[in-house]
């Protein structure tokens, strides 16, 4: 089977100001290459400043690689830093929903920017894509008038879900998008997830440190140390038998 998403030979490398007149290089992906399935979750995970974040970023085309390929299906989405502007297919979702949401837009207003920016659907199309989003992360119709001050951080976490959703992505990259909620309302995203996968295809591209969501949420797990991986397997295998010392590490604490 063809995997959804391919990503092959990602580098990518800050230059920092380190003096007055003097910069160093900082690689912070090295040579990162791994694919995802339909309907699969992969995890990654990796010590503080080890490139979770930046390859989430680089994925969703919030920043390019230097170099290397992403490829959705046959499509090549981002060829040595040329990204293609026009892929909405492969959407982030990140710890502090309250601060990407707009706190003078309505969820409505969000929700019908992304349409109109992105689709040539009419008023009306919109409006049913609207609802059937909402409904689909659990948000009801009258939501749609609310500002983003009159959520609870779970409700937050779902109307940034319909704002991913509604473009019919097929990757959500989750970059430590459920640290922030308490116990029970994690488990109520996570489950709502699970459902969303099962039923569409969705890839997920999860970054944790909560080893429970790993166990509980992916098929493969890939684990990055100084912008490299050093680990990439099934789930369960690494689990069983973490074969490098930075893996041995991070599952033991
Ligand atoms: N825009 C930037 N300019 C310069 N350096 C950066 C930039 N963004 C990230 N870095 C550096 O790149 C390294 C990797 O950062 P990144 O946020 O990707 O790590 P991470 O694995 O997600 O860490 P954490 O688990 O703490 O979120 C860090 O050393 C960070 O300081």
């Amino acid at each position: 089977m063809q995997p959804v998403l391919k990503v092959q030979a990602l580098n990518k490398t800050f230059r920092l100001r380190a003096g007055l007149f003097r910069r160093r290089s900082l690689k912070v992906l090295n040579d990162i290459s791994f694919t995802v399935s339909e309907g699969e979750t992969l995890a990654v995970i990796g010590e503080t400043g080890s490139g979770k974040s930046t390859l989430a970023r680089v994925l969703a085309g919030a920043d390019n690689a230097d170099s290397g390929q992403i490829l959705l299906g046959c499509d090549t989405v981002e060829d040595d830093g040329r990204r293609d502007t026009g892929c909405r297919h492969i959407r982030l979702i990140f710890q502090d929903s309250n601060r990407s949401l707009n706190p003078g837009l309505t969820v409505g207003d969000v929700l019908d920017d992304c349409l109109r920016f992105n689709t040539q659907l009419t008023e009306h199309q919109r409006q049913l894509k609207i609802n059937e989003t909402l409904a689909k992360v659990g948000l009801l119709a009258d939501h749609q008038s609310y500002y983003p001050h009159m959520f609870s951080g779970g409700q937050l976490q779902r109307v940034a879900l319909a704002r991913a959703l509604i473009l019919d992505p097929k990757v959500l990259v989750l970059d430590e998008a459920l640290s922030s909620l308490d116990p029970s309302v994690r488990a109520q995203i996570v489950n709502l997830l699970l459902k969303l996968q099962k039923e569409t295809g969705l890839c997920f591209i999860l970054i944790t440190h909560h080893l429970s969501l790993v166990r509980h949420m992916s098929d493969q797990v890939m684990v990055m140390h100084r912008g490299k991986v050093v680990e990439y397997g099934a789930t369960g295998a690494v689990f069983d038998n973490p074969k490098s010392t930075i893996t041995q590490r991070l599952l033991t604490y």
